[in-house]
């Protein structure tokens, strides 16, 4: 369903229609702008603050800058909805998030205006400094790149690379450093405490003001009076800001704090940094979920609320959520909390995703054995061995596609050393509608094939707490390895998901159907779809034995020999890569223990999986219970029936 945008916007196909109108009537496509992706969000969902706070940046960057040659890199992406509607995908925009439709985050592929592809946070600076860098070899020195990044991801240490890269050269960057005070929560850490400290310095900013204007009216005096009125404005800062300013000490041209959401200021200021060389910095501060009400006032639960009422507010049941079963990381936030009253050694870490983890339960129960480190996974996994050295039970909570960017500490701080640390990996499988950059499809294989590394994946909500219980037991911690738990976004399949605690025995498997034709072995969730799959399989006479493996690493040996010497077809799946993962580990298994059974592995195959509902990227992988049903008839050929029926 299209929904009409306004006067104005119905007018702007691209930056250049933007750039014929009036700079007077830049504040009505702010609004126009600003109400078309509420209209749209409400109907189609996905991520709303951030977009709504950008607005006026997103209206002035491509007014003032000659995009789509000016390159402009939006850091994470969540926030680039006016910026994809403003660049020729207004009237698409409908199919944002949705199964061959538009990207929830700028993709190279998918438009000229989206100079780098994002969605994992703090990439900005770096990728714009590395085009700038190479526009100067190729003699463009008047092309500008743009690095928009919000004042969370400015927590990651890839954001210090590029700063600390960008400040030593001259190249031609303007960063623009979005400051809302938020990450998805509330943003921490002392670099949140220095830029409020800047911000609401009254010296500073009214010496700031004084020098911009002598600046501006400098600025026909050519270039040399230029660089005496920002030595001028150098030195004073450093003596009002009582320290040398951050961002100036790493060789940046610091400039504000302005009011990022003064459509008429922020272009004056963009218009004039233009004409100064090297890199820079624009200190911007915005409001998160600016001029929609509920989401000014709770912007965390605003951050990606789903499909709403626009007029009251009202958010509807997420797609993803089952009324019956609890979401997993609900049962992760509460069994920590569970546990971790009983066991006073328990500590619990997440970067910067206390509510998306559902850490946020602990953070408030235990909150001085509960640590937010920002955006800072590689912080977060040797920060978890640092404390696991000291004999604290670690709960390090990373969604799997975001460990990917601490892997070599997993590796180097934690393995190595033997530390026990507990990595739960939420958000493990295909996610659904934020796609490739967020799938957690790697984490089996890269995990399993780091020694004194323990992998495993609950099929329900009862496994998930019980292995959780017992990689907090002595017996476990006073062992050599780590542990990963890997569990899928959304809802289980246990209404009743409050059980006692059982000890899972390391590396075994359960059998929880009997049969006689075939074998499926499953690892994870997944192992509901499978068990659908046999009913039906039953139905047409087909005797599928169901086996939940539990493990990856280390394998259920002694199950598989028995499943190997009683089967001569069996099935693998798992909700992650074939390469290297589950499947590959039984084959390995079937290789070097000399059996020779047809094993078909389902999973994801060698390629990127785009966005889309769940249900429709498991189904294009074959690994829902229509695709389970299918490759199990393939497998047997056609027709066949059970030998004997065993129910
Ligand atoms: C490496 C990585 N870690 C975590 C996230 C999850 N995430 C997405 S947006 C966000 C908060 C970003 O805060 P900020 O940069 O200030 O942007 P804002 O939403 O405030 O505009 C987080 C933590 C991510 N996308 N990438
Ligand atoms: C943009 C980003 O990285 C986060 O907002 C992410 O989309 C959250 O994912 P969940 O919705 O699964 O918590
Ligand atoms: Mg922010």
């Amino acid at each position: 369903m299209l929904i009409t945008p306004g006067k104005l916007l119905a007018q702007i196909d691209s930056p250049e229609d933007l750039r014929k109108l009036d700079i007077s009537l830049l504040p009505q496509v702010c609004n126009e702008l600003r109400q078309f992706i509420i209209d749209n969000v409400s109907v189609y969902g996905g991520h709303f603050g951030a977009s709504l706070g950008v607005v006026e940046l997103s209206v002035a960057l491509h007014y003032v800058f000659n995009t789509p040659d000016d390159q402009l890199v939006w850091d994470v992406g969540h926030q680039a909805y006016g910026h994809k509607i403003l660049t020729g995908r207004r009237d698409t925009f409908h199919s944002n998030r949705t199964y061959g439709g538009l990207s929830g985050f700028p993709k190279r592929k998918e438009s000229i205006y989206d100079a780098f592809g994002v969605g994992h946070s703090s990439t900005s600076i770096s990728s714009a400094l590395g085009m700038a860098v190479a526009s100067a070899l190729e003699k463009n020195l008047d092309r500008q790149h743009i690095a928009i990044i919000g004042d969370g991801a400015m927590t990651a240490g890839l954001a210090f690379e590029g700063m600390n890269h960008a400040g030593a050269t001259d190249s031609n960057l303007l960063i623009i450093l979005n400051d809302n005070c938020m990450a998805i929560d509330p943003n921490v850490g002392a670099l949140k405490e220095y830029l409020t400290d800047i911000t609401t310095s009254q010296t500073y900013n009214k010496f700031r003001d004084e020098v911009w204007n002598l600046l501006g009216k400098m600025s026909n005096f050519g270039k040399s009076a230029q660089e005496i009125v920002s030595k001028v404005e150098a030195v004073m800062k450093t003596a009002i800001l009582r320290q040398s300013n951050l961002f100036e000490s790493l060789g940046l041209r610091y400039f504000g704090p302005i009011d990022g959401n003064d459509i008429s200021h922020l272009t004056e200021v963009l218009h004039d940094l233009k004409s100064i060389p090297g890199p820079k910095l624009l200190h911007c501060l915005t409001i998160k979920g600016k001029g929609y009400g509920p989401a000014e006032k709770d912007q965390t639960k605003w951050h990606a609320p789903g499909v709403f009422d626009k007029i009251t507010g009202e958010i509807k049941k997420k797609s993803y959520t089952s009324p019956q079963a609890p979401k997993y990381q609900d049962v992760f936030g509460h069994t920590i909390v569970e546990l971790a009253k009983k066991n006073p050694k328990i500590v619990g870490i997440t970067p910067a995703m206390p509510s998306g983890s559902s850490l946020n339960i602990m953070m408030e129960a235990i909150p001085e054995r509960a640590f937010d480190v920002g955006i800072a996974e590689q912080h977060a996994v040797t920060f978890s061995a640092g404390m696991a050295t000291r004999g604290d039970v670690v709960f390090c909570n990373i969604y799997s596609t975001f460990m990917q960017r601490a892997y070599d500490q997993v590796i180097h701080d934690v393995c190595i050393q033997e530390l026990p640390v507990i990595f739960c990996l939420d958000r493990a499988g295909l996610v659904g509608a934020d796609g490739p950059t967020h799938h957690g499809l790697y984490d089996i294989a890269f995990m399993r094939c780091i020694p004194n590394m323990v992998v495993a994946s609950p099929m329900n909500e009862q496994e998930l707490r019980n292995m959780m219980f017992t990689a907090q037991l002595q017996s476990f911690q006073s062992g050599k390895h780590a542990i990963t738990i890997r569990y899928p976004r959304g809802s289980g399949v246990m209404p009743q998901w409050e059980t006692d605690f059982e000890e899972v025995k390391i590396g075994t498997g359960r059998k929880v159907l009997e049969g006689n034709d075939l074998a499926i072995l499953s690892l994870g969730p997944g192992g509901n779809f499978a068990q659908k799959a046999c009913e039906e399989l039953r139905l047409q006479g087909i005797s599928v034995g169901l086996y939940d493996m539990r493990f990856a690493k280390p394998l259920d040996e002694a199950l598989l020999h028995e499943i190997f010497k009683r089967f001569d077809r069996i099935v693998t799946l798992e909700d992650g890569c074939l390469q290297g993962g589950f499947g590959s580990a039984v084959i390995e298994f079937m290789s070097d223990n000399g059996y020779n059974s047809n094993v078909k592995r389902l999973g994801v195959s060698d390629i990127v999986i785009e966005h889309g509902e769940p249900n429709e990227l498991y189904q294009e992988c074959g690994i829902d219970t229509a695709g389970i049903v299918r490759s199990v008839n393939e497998m047997l050929g056609a027709g066949v029936r059970s030998k004997r029926f065993v129910y």
